[in-house]
């Protein structure tokens, strides 16, 4: 769980990291039904984990809820010396599927918070009207989703840790 504010609202989100390994495949695919946004994400350095995004992709498509938000990582930037996959095949690939794309790093910390907080607003974008509906009326029910809390925001620089994620 994190929280991140998006247009002046504090929004807790929940994130599921799903196996990659295709021996886990079935379980994984019980996790797309309910996401509202997700990462399809590689690893710069490997050509191969960029090939299987069209795998993903489709189990995306053929899995998830039908208006999900969806983003192209290229994951590990900080290893830019075992680069595998330039910049402008990311891209390029995110161009196709319509989605934003960024790269980043979990051990440097770039664009973490920027894609998180990018998912977060396209998945409230998707969710406009629920969202007015919100900010014209603090107490409906439905309010429990957007909670504040006392967490730590992304990328925070008080705890030390390994991993930005
Ligand atoms: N250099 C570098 N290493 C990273 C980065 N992100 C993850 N790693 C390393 O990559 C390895 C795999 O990371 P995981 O988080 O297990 O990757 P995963 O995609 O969840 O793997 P699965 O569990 O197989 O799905 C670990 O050794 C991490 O420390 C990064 O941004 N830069």
């Amino acid at each position: 769980m994190k929280t991140i504010e998006v247009d002046g609202i504090k929004v807790r989100i929940q994130i599921w990291d799903t196996a990659g390994q295709e021996r886990y495949q079935t379980i994984t695919k019980q996790y797309y039904r309910r996401a509202q946004g997700i990462f399809l994400v590689y690893d710069i350095s490997s050509e191969r984990s960029y090939q299987h995004i069209v795998k993903w992709a489709s189990d995306v498509d053929e899995y998830a809820p039908d208006g999900v938000q969806k983003i192209l990582i290229g994951n590990k930037a900080d290893e830019e010396h075992k680069r595998q996959v330039p910049k402008e095949q990311g891209l390029q690939l995110a161009r196709e599927y319509g989605m934003d794309f960024y790269e980043t790093s979990a051990c440097s910390n770039l664009n973490i918070k920027e894609s998180f907080t990018r998912l977060t607003e396209l998945v409230l974008q998707a969710h406009r009207k629920e969202l007015d509906e919100l900010r014209g009326l603090p107490h409906t029910p439905t309010l429990a989703r957007l909670e504040e809390d006392e967490q730590q925001p992304l990328g925070s620089e008080d705890t030390p840790k390994t991993c930005w994620c």
